[in-house]
């Protein structure tokens, strides 16, 4: 059984700490930003791969530390996404984490994760996050393939009109819901 608890982060408004300059954390990096370019995210590395710094560049609201870690910088956030080659300074990162009460992800080291990514479909304001309980990302990357090809790209149309037509709706809750059932139960009739 999956017993993760998906939630999605107004990443815009929670701080996250990213440690690390290398090809993991540039992969990290580019799943933040993919979901939303406003993120409030500080990325400290002792070196920043060439890339990576060329990617950064892009982003001036963005801070970017190119310097060890220091236990500072863990003060206000409230997410940390780990991305080091260092074993040892991960363990390290997992108690510090603990005392500062932030979530901490530490890129494939399940153990030492509060969160784990999910592989994400998006397709207009529709999102979708999927896990396989870290049991396999390949197939997670997989399943998220599929659904992309299998949602037509006019769902984010419906949302929109949905979203319209849900403000206009008078009457009490029970009332909403039934009209609203109503007008989409031919999403899922053959
Ligand atoms: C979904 C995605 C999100 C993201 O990272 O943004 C993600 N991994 C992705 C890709 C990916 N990662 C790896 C491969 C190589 C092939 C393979 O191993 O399958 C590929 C495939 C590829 O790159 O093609 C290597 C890997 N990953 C982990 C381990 C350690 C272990 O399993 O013990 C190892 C072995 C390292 C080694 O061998 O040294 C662990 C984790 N990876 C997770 C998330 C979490 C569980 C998610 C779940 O529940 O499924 C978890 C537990 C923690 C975390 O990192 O958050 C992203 C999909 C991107 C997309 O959607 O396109
Ligand atoms: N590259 C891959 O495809 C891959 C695949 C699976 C797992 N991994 C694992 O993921 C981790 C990261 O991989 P990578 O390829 O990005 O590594 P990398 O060596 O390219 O980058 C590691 C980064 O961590 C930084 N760092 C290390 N100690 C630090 C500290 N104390 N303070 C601040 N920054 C520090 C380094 O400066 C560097 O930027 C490794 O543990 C690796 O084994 C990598």
């Amino acid at each position: 059984m999956n017993t993760l608890f998906p939630i999605f982060v107004k990443i815009d408004q929670v701080p996250i700490l990213l440690i690390g300059g290398g090809p993991v954390a540039l992969e990290k990096f580019t799943a933040l930003i993919r979901n939303n370019p406003a993120v409030k995210l500080t990325v400290v590395a002792k070196e920043i791969h060439a890339e990576f710094r060329n990617i950064l560049a892009k982003y001036p609201h963005i801070e970017v530390f190119e310097r060890p870690f220091e236990e500072n910088d863990l003060r206000g956030k409230r997410l940390l996404m780990t991305a080091t080659n260092d074993p040892f300074f991960n363990v390290a990162l997992e108690s510090l984490a603990k005392k500062y009460t932030v979530l901490i992800n530490a890129a494939d080291k399940p153990a030492l994760c509060d969160f784990y990514l999910g592989s994400i479909v998006q397709k207009g304001d529709l999102k979708i996050a999927i896990s396989t309980n870290g049991k396999s990302p390949t197939i997670a990357k997989r399943v998220k393939e599929l659904f992309q090809d299998l949602l037509p790209e006019e769902i984010d149309e419906t949302l929109t009109l949905m979203e319209s037509l849900r403000h206009q709706l008078k009457g009490d809750f029970e009332e909403k819901v039934k009209q609203l059932n109503a007008h989409t139960k031919i999403l899922i009739s053959k």
